[in-house]
């Protein structure tokens, strides 16, 4: 579904910096693959690459075997809008509207009807646990909730693939729990593709792949086994091996 192939950026200051050097991976749909690694070591420019929110230096990112780079002006918008779906640390959920209200706002971007709306919103909620809180002020809602909501704005409009940056970074360990198993049962029960980046190696241990970067570079992958309490320990060995510190790792054991 994704491929990256040879991507390197350089960002063009004073003194060129560069940021990712020849990396490649694949993606194939429905999976669930975690980025991981040191700051600065590339991951919030590997997510704006594939986002489109920044440009590549070389190499090529496809999708659905399709060379972003190829797409026209109103293509890449359009790639934007239908293909893409993007879940933040920082909920950017806005204020002034409801709960429900945030979740259909990307379908009022295209030609969708009111019914059409109203029984996708309706069908998110429910899928969501978030039915009662649908009139709700988003400043009403814990971090867990407020999260959620972004989840379902995210993928209310059915998007081949999410790009999520510290989707847990704001939450306790139980709303994270609850984000995380949202995102790995939703992946599976739509086919979704979910990119994340994240510094929690519980998180992580929830996905099927954890790709680890370092200075730019892809450094390690680890595949998901048998038992996430495995995963967990299995990734922060790796963690260990880049030089991560406490703050790396999550206090949470597995049974
Ligand atoms: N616009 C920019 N101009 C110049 N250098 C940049 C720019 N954006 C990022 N960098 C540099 O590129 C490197 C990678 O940054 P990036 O934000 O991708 O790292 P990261 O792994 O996401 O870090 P963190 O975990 O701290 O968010 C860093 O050294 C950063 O200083």
């Amino acid at each position: 579904m994704l491929t990256l192939e040879n991507i390197s950026k350089i960002y063009q200051g004073r003194l060129p910096y560069q940021a990712l050097e020849d990396v490649s991976f694949s993606m194939s749909a429905g999976e669930f693959v975690a980025v991981m690694g040191p700051s600065g070591s590339g991951k919030s420019t590997l997510l704006n690459l594939i986002g489109t929110t920044d440009s590549l230096s070389s190499g090529e990112v496809f999708v659905n075997q399709r060379p972003i780079k190829a797409l026209s002006k109103n293509e890449l918008a359009d790639f934007r809008r239908t293909t893409l779906g993007f879940v933040f640390q920082q909920f950017h959920l806005l204020d002034t509207l409801t709960v429900e209200e945030n979740i259909v706002l990307p379908l009022t971007l295209g030609r969708y009807g009111i019914k059409e709306m109203e029984q996708r919103s309706d069908t998110m909620l429910t899928r969501l646990g978030l039915k009662e809180h649908a009139k709700k002020r988003t400043y009403e809602l814990s971090g867990g909730q407020a999260q959620r909501v972004a989840i379902g704005r995210a993928l209310i409009h059915k998007p081949k693939l999410v790009l999520c940056d510290e989707p847990t970074g704001n939450l306790d360990t139980k709303s994270s729990k609850e984000v995380l198993q949202l995102l790995a049962e939703i992946r599976l029960e739509e086919e979704t593709t979910i990119l994340m980046v994240t510094h929690d190696a519980l998180a992580a241990s929830y996905c099927d792949r954890v790709l680890f970067l370092k200075d730019g570079r892809l450094y390690n992958e680890l595949y998901r086994p048998t038992k996430q309490g495995d995963f967990y320990q299995q990734i922060s060995n790796v963690l260990i091996s880049l030089g991560g510190t406490e703050d790396d790792f999550s206090s949470v054991r597995f049974s």
